[in-house]
């Protein structure tokens, strides 16, 4: 008698039109969830805290502040794509290999460039205005 192997879980079905919308919000908010257990993730938002709190008190205007939320945004995004980068290489590679290392440390390069300018953008904005 042969035994089958279990089935793995079916993706969830395809939506369309509101339930879709619906759906992949609960499915960004679940990245979120993820996200918010990395380490890293919280050391950027308290980041980002300190650069907004600093533009804020140096006076810097209202559209440095929005660019630099923008900027926080992007690397919440960095940080996103970087993470999952992180879990595909651990769930494909869990060896020590070349390739997974550099597929790690180019995710690593990508968000240290995002933080980069994040900083250089505080930093002119409050060189120019102090
Ligand atoms: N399977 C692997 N093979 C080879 N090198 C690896 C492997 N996994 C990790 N590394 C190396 O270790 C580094 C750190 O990987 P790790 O998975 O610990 O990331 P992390 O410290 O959790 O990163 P982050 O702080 O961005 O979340 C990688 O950038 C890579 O250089």
């Amino acid at each position: 008698m042969s035994v089958e192997a279990p089935h793995p879980p079916l993706a969830p079905a395809k939506l369309r039109g509101l339930a879709h919308v619906f759906a992949a919000t609960r499915y960004s908010l679940a990245g979120l969830a993820r996200l918010a257990s990395e380490a890293a993730f919280r050391h950027e938002i308290a980041l980002g805290a300190v650069l907004l709190g600093t533009l804020a008190a140096t006076g810097a205007s209202r559209v440095d502040l929005l660019i630099q939320c923008g900027l926080l945004l992007l690397l919440a995004a960095a940080e996103a794509l970087n993470t999952a980068i992180e879990l595909i290489v651990d769930l494909v590679s869990p060896e020590v290999s070349v390739l997974a290392g550099q597929a790690k440390d180019l995710g690593s390069f990508a968000v240290s460039c995002v933080i980069l300018a994040n900083l250089g953008f505080a930093v002119a904005c409050i060189a120019a205005i102090v």
